[in-house]
């Protein structure tokens, strides 16, 4: 379902791919299953007819037999090598379009709910590795086998009772085995997963605070920390590993018991006086395919019940997600940022951010927010770019929610700074251009405005410098380029959140400057800051209170007491 300008929202694809490819999936189950189902039966018909050349030829030494039973042996293992490879072509089919076809979409639809407080992409994800994992192993064959169990059972009580008591027996105790066996090798795994994370964590910690690490000599203790972390669940870890080698042991016990048993059981039968040659031979060959399975059952219903799980997941997602509506594509916004009985707040225990919250910034109006850390200034930047959907209420550009706008044709009239700058796989050009092609010319202008021009040009490909390279920017430079990035194109309105972010006092200033242009422009700037002095340069300051936006008084709680540089003019909230 395209959109206005030709584009389909992530959701929505992702949401097209997930019924495809169940669709898919569901239709390819059938046709392994009834496949498999086929192969079963050729072969009982193979078995039937050993059974019968075994039985008759001894009595009848006739060649007619000998040569049916020949031409149906050669057409049945044609017919099974068929199956099989139709089978084979199957599952990697399968497995490569689960992959295809769900990759892109999910991938696009992770990025577009970053940030969001829903986990649909993550766990779409999840889900189809899983599928898509079980669809590429042995998934059909564990199903298959599980399924025709009882059939291939009956058949062997119907050929010789001895041999189907043996059967069910073999099937119960290599189940049980296998069982307990993946138990006590999941265990062991989870547990030294689980201790190699902690001590990857901590060694990723103390890279990334290296210098501070030497600087003040914690290096000693650090490491007696990461040993313990790794000790950590060791001993565990090493009691199920044992457990599990020794079930293992016992399992491969249980297979030689198997063979051996089928050829004491014969003779004492013999002895008993009973001719089981021909129908007990055909038990044996099927004994082998029905107790198979069971001996490696742990590790199969393990991957069969996650696959399902995941099916089920998905097919619940695509069920109770409501189709998400494609962006629209407005006229270019005229008039002012709204927002309107604005209430969030986030999943879990925690009290809602924003209730009843009202703002209206209106062109060429520069309004800054303020707050203590965790007060919700960048949550509301986002409810504000339609990035974050609210509980009730709203936030709308021109009339329109943020929400509904096409985000490409948004991003046309509206720059935005998040605190989280730059994307890191583009040159320096690229990351203004917001991954477009670079319009140079467009493109220095946006970094001559935020005071990024002199910086780049000093980088050592200038602006073809590839922000992956080796040379690492600073935090300052990052920041000018990603307001560059804000400020590519003439945007109408401008979304800044930390503003000054790691800029010098130097930069500060500049900054301040840009926001007297940007208002002679007729620009709306909305911004968040904890730096004092850039508040001189908004018209209106407001805070956040209580979960509503008031105007800042005189002094404003921010990280203790800030002194605004000057008496704010009056301000209004909405
Ligand atoms: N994705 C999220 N899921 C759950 N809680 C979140 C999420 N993002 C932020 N929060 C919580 O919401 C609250 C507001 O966070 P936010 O980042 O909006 O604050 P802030 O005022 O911008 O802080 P700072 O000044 O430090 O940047 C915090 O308590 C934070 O822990």
């Amino acid at each position: 379902m395209p959109g206005p300008n030709g584009s389909v929202p992530a959701e929505a694809q992702l949401r097209a791919a997930i019924e495809d490819t169940l669709r898919v999936t569901g239709s390819w189950f059938a046709l392994m299953l009834g496949l498999g189902l086929t192969g079963v039966l050729i072969g009982f018909a193979l078995i039937l007819n050993k059974t019968q050349l075994f039985t008759l030829m001894p009595t009848t030494l006739s060649r007619d037999t000998l040569f049916a039973a020949t031409v149906f042996w050669v057409i049945a293992l044609v017919a099974a090598a068929a199956i099989r490879i139709v089978q084979q072509h199957a599952v990697a089919a399968v497995s490569r379009y689960v992959s295809e076809r769900l990759a892109v979409p999910a991938v696009l639809c992770t990025v577009q709910r970053a940030g969001r407080p829903e986990a649909l992409a993550g766990e779409a994800l999840d889900a189809i590795e899983t599928m898509r994992e079980a669809f590429g192993g042995q998934l059909p064959q564990i199903a298959l086998s599980l399924l025709t169990t009882p059939l291939l059972l009956v058949l062997i009580f119907a050929l010789h009772w001895a041999a189907g008591v043996m059967s069910v027996a073999f099937c119960v105790a290599g189940g049980v085995v296998s069982l307990l066996m993946t138990r006590a090798a999941h265990r062991a795994a989870t547990v030294a997963g689980e201790s190699r994370t902690r001590a990857f964590g901590m060694t990723a910690d103390a890279m990334r605070s290296g210098e501070a690490v030497l600087a003040m000599g914690m290096l000693p203790r650090l490491v007696r920390h990461w040993v313990a972390a790794a000790a950590e669940g060791s001993a565990e870890a090493w009691a199920s590993e044992r457990r599990a080698e020794r079930l293992k042991t016992l399992l491969e016990i249980l297979v030689g018991a198997l063979r051996g048993s089928i050829i004491f059981i014969m003779a004492g039968l013999t002895l008993a006086g009973q001719n089981v040659n021909g129908a007990f031979a055909g038990a044996i060959l099927v004994i082998g395919t029905v107790v198979g399975p069971f001996m490696g059952i742990g590790a199969h219903l393990r991957s069969l019940t996650g696959a399902l799980a995941a099916w089920q997941h998905l097919r619940g997602m695509v069920r109770g997600t409501a189709p998400v509506a494609e962006g629209i594509a407005f006229p270019p916004p005229a008039t002012a940022l709204r927002a309107e009985h604005l209430s969030f707040g986030y999943r879990g225990p925690t009290p809602p951010l924003f209730r009843n919250l009202q703002l209206e910034v209106g062109a060429g109006e520069i309004v800054a927010i303020v707050g203590p850390s965790g007060s919700g200034k960048s949550t509301l930047l986002r409810l504000l770019m339609g990035i974050l959907r609210p509980g009730s209420g709203g936030a709308y550009l021109d009339g329109h929610a943020t929400s509904q706008w096409d985000r490409r044709e948004l991003a046309r009239h509206v720059g935005y700074l998040p605190q989280d700058a730059l994307l890191s796989r583009a040159s320096v050009a690229e990351a203004i251009a917001r991954l477009e092609a670079p319009d140079m010319e467009a493109v220095m202008e946006a970094a001559r405005r935020a005071g990024a021009h002199e910086t780049i040009i000093g980088l050592p490909c200038g602006y073809a410098t590839l922000l992956t390279g080796s040379y690492q920017l600073s935090m300052g430079q990052r920041h000018r380029i990603a307001l560059a990035r804000a400020l590519y194109g003439n945007p109408r309105l401008l979304v800044l959140d930390e503003l000054a972010g790691s800029l010098d006092a130097e930069g500060e200033a500049e900054v301040a400057r840009l926001l007297q242009r940007l208002r002679a422009e007729g620009i709306a700037v909305l911004f968040t800051t904890h730096r004092p002095n850039l508040l001189a340069a908004a018209d209106r300051v407001l805070a956040i209170r209580r979960g509503q936006l008031v105007p800042a008084g005189e002094e404003v709680p921010v990280h203790g007491t800030l002194r605004l540089a000057r008496a704010p003019r009056p301000a209004v909230a909405a």
